[in-house]
Formats: structure tokens, C-alpha cells, sequence
């Protein structure tokens, strides 16, 4: 009998996505499916241009209990089994969860909705899953309310997993809020609390049977750096690891990917690039004869987004490089960033949004891609860009550094240690050395998009870390 797997997310890709969690949640079900699981996803049901234009049917009716308040739910399914490569269950609560956007002002009560619903579906499963696996604080109070809800008594025994992606959000929320979580022992509200507050992400760190990270120098750095949880996850060391994410390689392949405006392997990366940069440049008003640096991502301090402006700005002096920015968060560094397209007309240029299909052309055309993080807990934008053949500029941080060597020590990418204008324009600097000798360039651009950072290992891992848990060493 094949071993069952449930996946809890707020985001997949790709029916919703705001990051990485959605490319994850997307992929890895497919990838443990490859390998004999049966693995599927329950996430909420939103108003997006996914759920817009597929159909869907109602498995599941039932009304759930946020504290006073009764909310009539749904379970859907896809119709349309075909649609992706692994079963994926969604929680319909019209007026609360059924929004535009994946997050918004009322999460608190949102996901503790998704959460409640999601559990009530799986207590009226007659095959329950095997494993039950959490992702990010969204989905934190799972392992406590699974372990602890007298309602939930019956799932006490399925181990919860949970994965985290990013902890510094944690879904504080404040104690009005524990009435809203199905009655438990009292006694035990010490493992809702952290520092005076109930803390999702912390009850899961207390509560899931193995806690895990995108990647192992992220486990490594979480003690010592995790926004308040350093002590509690140096006490639960024994029950974490990280394991490195990978990437779909089928939807990030140049070779098939729909998005990009010309196709191309590794025997033709230079006709392949060189097509996809004059697409880009022609579009963006750059200057294709130079080296095209990239940035894409979420504009936050972890990413180092609020630097780039005064790095860029310093970078772009002399044009002699062209730059493109894809990205939104921070109003300010949004401000910023567009503001430089002005001063540096024909050199740089910045798309302030959210762009899939751009996104994709950029990796297949951009030279190198710059991610000067902070914080990067995996980050799969640096893999995205091996496998298109485009040099990562990174800084030597979490799953950065686990999947990129410097071109000095034998390697194929440029490194820094800092989140600093010097760093960062000195990676540039030696980027755009780099460039200038184009016979190694392009012997290095075959030999990034060789790198497997597909999924069959790290599948593979998450399976062996469930297989490896019963009951006794919870
Ligand atoms: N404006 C935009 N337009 C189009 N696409 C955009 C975009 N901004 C970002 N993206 C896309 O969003 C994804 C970002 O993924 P990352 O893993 O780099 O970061 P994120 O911080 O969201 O994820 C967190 O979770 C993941 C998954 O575990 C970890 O890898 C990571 O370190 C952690 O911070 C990529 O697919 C990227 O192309």
C-alpha cells in the first residue's frame, strides 16, 4: 500500500503564488508521486484567475467553528483530474477565505479558518493520510490542534511534519485568539505561547514530529539568528534538519518553456540567450551589447532589496552594464527603483509588479542574476538561473551559499559575504571582468545548465525523514 501524504499550504504554484512556498508545494507532491507516494495538497480557495477558469466539484459540506461564529464550508476538487499531476483539495469559505489576494488584513482569522477546515475534512476521511505535512506559520497550528483538540483525538497518531520556509513571519497572534482553537486541556497552552503571544510557527517548532528547513545551512543559522525562536529551536535540534529544495524541472526548463521568446539547450545557449536579451533589452529600452544584470524578487530586507538602489545607482555610473529590476514590496525601494530608470535611460530599467511570464524571460536573457539576501532560507531563483544558464551573484548566505561556488575557488557563480554597496558593486565589477572573457563565459554558461537541481533527491530525502518517524521517537 502506498504511503499517503497531505500537503497544508497557503500557496501552490500554480494555482497561487506569491514566492517560493508556491513553487515548492507545487512540485514536490509531483516529484514524491515519481517515487510510489500518493501525495496530494489541501490549500484554500481563492478568487484568482486559476480558480476563474477551471471547474470544480464539492466533495465535502460542512459548517466549522470559529470560536462564536459557524462559517458554512466546502471541500472542491478539479474536475479535471489532468490538470496537474497530483490530487489537489481546496477549502471554499465564501467571504473569508475566498479573496483576491492569497494574504490580507484578517489573516489571523483566514487561515485559522483554512486550518480548522482542513483538519474537519481529514477527521471525516475514511482513509486517513500517513503523514500530514505543515508549510510556513500559516499552517502552524496544525500539529498542536492535531495533537491536543479532543476532536481531533483520532489523528493523534498520523505524524505532522513541518516545513519552514521563512520564519521570520510567524503569525503572532494575541490570546483573545485562543478560544477560536477546538477546546484542548488548558494545561497545555504553554505550547500555543512564545514571549507573551500565541506564535503559530513556534507551536509547530513545539509540536510537529520532525520540523525542517529549505536548506542545511538555514537550520545552522536559524540558532542563531530566527527573529525570537533561536533558543527554541536549539532545544528541538534532535527533531529538525534541512533538506535543499530543488526545482521543477519541467516548467523551469529553457528548452520546453512556453514563456521564453526563443527555446534553447545547452548546444545552443548562445543563439538561445542572445535571443531571448534582444527581446528583453528591445522591450526595456537596454543596452544589449552589455552585460545584463538581473534582479527578481520580493523587494523586503531579507532580499537586500532596499541596498540596490544605492548599489545599482554606483554600478550603473559608468555604462558599461545594463541592468533590469522585476519586483514589488517596499513602497519606498519601489520608489527608488523606479526613479533610477530616469538617470540611467537605455542602461537600466525596472518592472515594479508581478510578472510570471517576465520572470521567465529574464532568466532565459539576463547575463547574471543578482540576489544580494540578507536572509535566504533556500532561494530558488539562483537555481532557476543555473538552469537557464545565467550567472548567480550571491551573497554567501543560507541555501545561497550550499548551491553556489565562486568562479576563484574552482566554481561557477561570484560570491560576497556582505549585504553592502561596496560588495555588491564589486561583484559586479568581477561579473563584468568575467564577461570580457567570453570563451570561458560560455564554457561556464554549458556548465551551469548541467547542475541537477531537480527534485529526485530531496524527494527522496523527505521521504526517508517520515519513513524514519514512529510513534516511539516522536
Ligand atoms: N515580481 C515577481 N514577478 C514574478 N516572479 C517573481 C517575482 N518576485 C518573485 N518571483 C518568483 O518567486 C519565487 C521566489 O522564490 P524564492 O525561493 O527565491 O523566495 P521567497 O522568499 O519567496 O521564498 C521562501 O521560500 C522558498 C521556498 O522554500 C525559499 O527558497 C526562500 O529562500 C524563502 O525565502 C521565484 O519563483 C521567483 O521567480
Amino acid at each position: 500500500m502506498s504511503m499517503k501524504i497531505i500537503h497544508i499550504s497557503a500557496e501552490c504554484y500554480p494555482i497561487a503564488k506569491v514566492g517560493g512556498l508556491a513553487d515548492v508545494v507545487g512540485a514536490l507532491p509531483k516529484y514524491q508521486n515519481d517515487i510510489g507516494a500518493e501525495s496530494s495538497v489541501i490549500m484554500p480557495f481563492y478568487n484568482n484567475k486559476f480558480t476563474q477558469s477551471h471547474k470544480f466539484s464539492t466533495i465535502f459540506e460542512a459548517t466549522l467553528k470559529l470560536g462564536n461564529q459557524d462559517f458554512k464550508y466546502s471541500i472542491l476538487k478539479i474536475e479535471k483530474a489532468s490538470v496537474l499531476e497530483f490530487n489537489i483539495y481546496f477549502v471554499h469559505i465564501n467571504g473569508l477565505l475566498y479573496t483576491e489576494n492569497v494574504y490580507s488584513d484578517d489573516d489571523t482569522d483566514r487561515f485559522l479558518a483554512f486550518q480548522i477546515g482542513a483538519l474537519d475534512w481529514i477527521l471525516s476521511l475514511e482513509t486517513k493520510p500517513n503523514y500530514i505535512h505543515c508549510h510556513d506559520h500559516h499552517t502552524g497550528l496544525i500539529p498542536f490542534m492535531a495533537q491536543e483538540s479532543f476532536k481531533y483525538e483520532t489523528l493523534n497518531k498520523i505524524p505532522v511534519i513541518t516545513t519552514i520556509h521563512n520564519a521570520q513571519y510567524q503569525g503572532w497572534m494575541s490570546y483573545d485568539h485562543l478560544f477560536k482553537i477546538p477546546r484542548f486541556n488548558i494545561e497545555r497552552v504553554g505550547l500555543l505561547m512564545w514571549n507573551d503571544m500565541i506564535n503559530p510557527l513556534a507551536t509547530a517548532i513545539k509540536c510537529a514530529w520532525r520540523v525542517t528547513t529549505v536548506s542545511p545551512s538555514y537550520m545552522e543559522e536559524l540558532k542563531r539568528n530566527a527573529n525570537g525562536l533561536e533558543s527554541l529551536l536549539a532545544h528541538e535540534t534532535l527533531k529538525c534538519i534541512g533538506i535543499l529544495n530543488g526545482i521543477d524541472s519541467d516548467v523551469w526548463n529553457p528548452e520546453t518553456d512556453d514563456f521564453i521568446i526563443k527555446n534553447y539547450k545547452k548546444t545552443s545557449v548562445a543563439s538561445g540567450k542572445k535571443a531571448n536579451k534582444k527581446w528583453l533589452c528591445a522591450q526595456y529600452n537596454l543596452d544589449e551589447s552589455k552585460p545584463l544584470f538581473a534582479f527578481i524578487g520580493r523587494l523586503v530586507g531579507e532580499k537586500g532589496a532596499e541596498i540596490l538602489p544605492s548599489a545599482l545607482n554606483e554600478a550603473l555610473r559608468a555604462n558599461d552594464i545594463s541592468v533590469i529590476v522585476l519586483g514589488s514590496g517596499a513602497k519606498d525601494t519601489e520608489g527608488q527603483l523606479s526613479k533610477l530608470t530616469s538617470r540611467y535611460s537605455g542602461y537600466y530599467n525596472a518592472f515594479i509588479g508581478y510578472d510570471e511570464k517576465l520572470s521567465h524571460i529574464i532568466y532565459a536573457g539576463a547575463d547574471f542574476l543578482l540576489m544580494p539576501s540578507r536572509v535566504e532560507p533556500c532561494g530558488l531563483n539562483q537555481m532557476y538561473a543555473l538552469r537557464y544558464g545565467t550567472v548567480p551573484v550571491v551573497r554567501r548566505i543560507g541555501g545561497l551559499k550550499d548551491t553556489v561556488i565562486d568562479i576563484g575557488d574552482d566554481g561557477f557563480g561570484i560570491c560576497h559575504n556582505e549585504v553592502s554597496v561596496q560588495d555588491i558593486v564589486f561583484s559586479i565589477s568581477r561579473g563584468k571582468e568575467f564577461y570580457k572573457q567570453q570563451k570561458e563565459f560560455k564554457a561556464n554558461q554549458k556548465r551551469i545548465m548541467s547542475i541537477d537541481h531537480s527534485w529526485k533527491v530531496s524527494a527522496k530525502a523527505y521521504i526517508d525523514l517520515y519513513q524514519s518517524i514512529n510513534y516511539r521517537t516522536k
